[in-house]
């Protein structure tokens, strides 16, 4: 399907752009630092067509938006019950990277695998013989949501967070100790690391929110790619833990499941309406990116999107 240009939506566009001055790129990853601060654009995916504003060819590194894929797969492969045993359900109240909860919470696991350690905790329980083969198979479980088999990872991002990784391995090692995680602990933030940097752009992360709008369906091709229970699961996860510790205010001000990464990308999923994917690089606080919360802030109040 070929995604048309919106007149409508390029002009909530130019008035969210206005707020890219009010973030920052981030650069704790040095390869996400020389991304243009200025960039907005959005692509809206559902049942009979797809709308665009902005450069919606434009690539980006999925990041955290990753960790609900990965969810899916790990839920898929091993089941609720023991993905559960070892990671929580809660929100934290923390930043995505914090370590403080990891020792004083009470069993000692990561409260959500939406949190860096939990992601970490749930890439580890994803299936394969060897590294490659895991990534394989999450690549491949992104290619069946994005109807797009060219989607492969920058290699330049992986490299540049696997070195520059070191609160990532303490929290990797420290679940290890809790035997919350097994197998080499490098192994591990090596696919994590390329896990964070697939490479999509707008229309396919709309396709991926249409996936999860529609419990588990493609909407234009009926197929089923996941299951209903883990859909909802994954769903209910973007509501309570998706945009970090600004989730509550989210759910307040947007009320749509949705899952941000520090990229500048954000995937929300309008049950049984529409996939959204937009990318805006400048991120505020907490990690979320500015332009993006107004622009969906704006499309929220306009269609009425909230859920609540
Ligand atoms: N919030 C994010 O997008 C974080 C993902 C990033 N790869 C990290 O682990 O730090």
């Amino acid at each position: 399907m070929v995604c048309k240009e919106s007149e409508q939506l390029e002009e909530f566009v130019e008035i969210a752009k206005q707020f890219t001055e009010q973030g920052k790129v981030a650069n704790y990853i040095p390869a996400l630092g020389r991304a243009n601060k200025n960039d907005l654009s959005i692509a809206i995916y559902d049942k009979e067509k797809c709308i665009s504003a902005g450069d919606i060819e434009k690539k980006f590194t999925l990041q955290s938006i990753s960790k609900v894929i990965a969810l899916a797969l790990a839920l898929m492969d091993r089941g609720e019950e023991y993905v559960f045993e070892r990671v929580g359900m809660e929100p934290t109240g923390d930043p995505f990277n914090s370590i403080s909860k990891l020792e004083t919470s009470i069993p000692s696991k990561p409260l959500n695998p939406m949190i860096n350690a939990g992601a970490l905790a749930v890439t580890n329980m994803i299936n394969g013989d060897t590294k490659e083969e895991k990534l394989g198979r999450l690549l491949a479980l992104v290619h069946d949501m994005t109807n797009n088999t060219d989607i492969s990872y920058s290699e330049e991002v992986a490299h540049s967070e696997y070195e520059t990784s070191h609160l990532n391995r303490s929290l990797s090692y420290f679940m290890k100790q809790h035997g919350i995680i097994n197998g080499d602990i490098e192994e591990l933030i090596d696919l994590y690391t390329k896990q964070c940097a697939i490479e999509v752009n707008c229309l396919d992360l709309s396709r991926i929110g249409a996936v999860f709008a529609w419990d588990g369906v493609d909407p234009q091709t009926g197929r089923r790619i996941i299951p209903l229970h883990i859909s909802r699961i994954c769903k209910t996860f973007m509501v309570t833990c998706g945009m970090y510790n600004a989730s509550g205010e989210f759910a307040i001000k947007i009320g749509v499941p949705a899952k941000s990464g520090v990229s500048g990308g954000i995937l929300s999923a309008v049950p049984q309406r529409m996939g959204i994917g937009l990318f805006g690089p400048a991120l505020d606080e907490k990690g979320n990116s500015v332009a993006g919360i107004k622009l969906l802030e704006m499309l929220s109040k306009r269609y009425n999107l909230s859920m609540f």
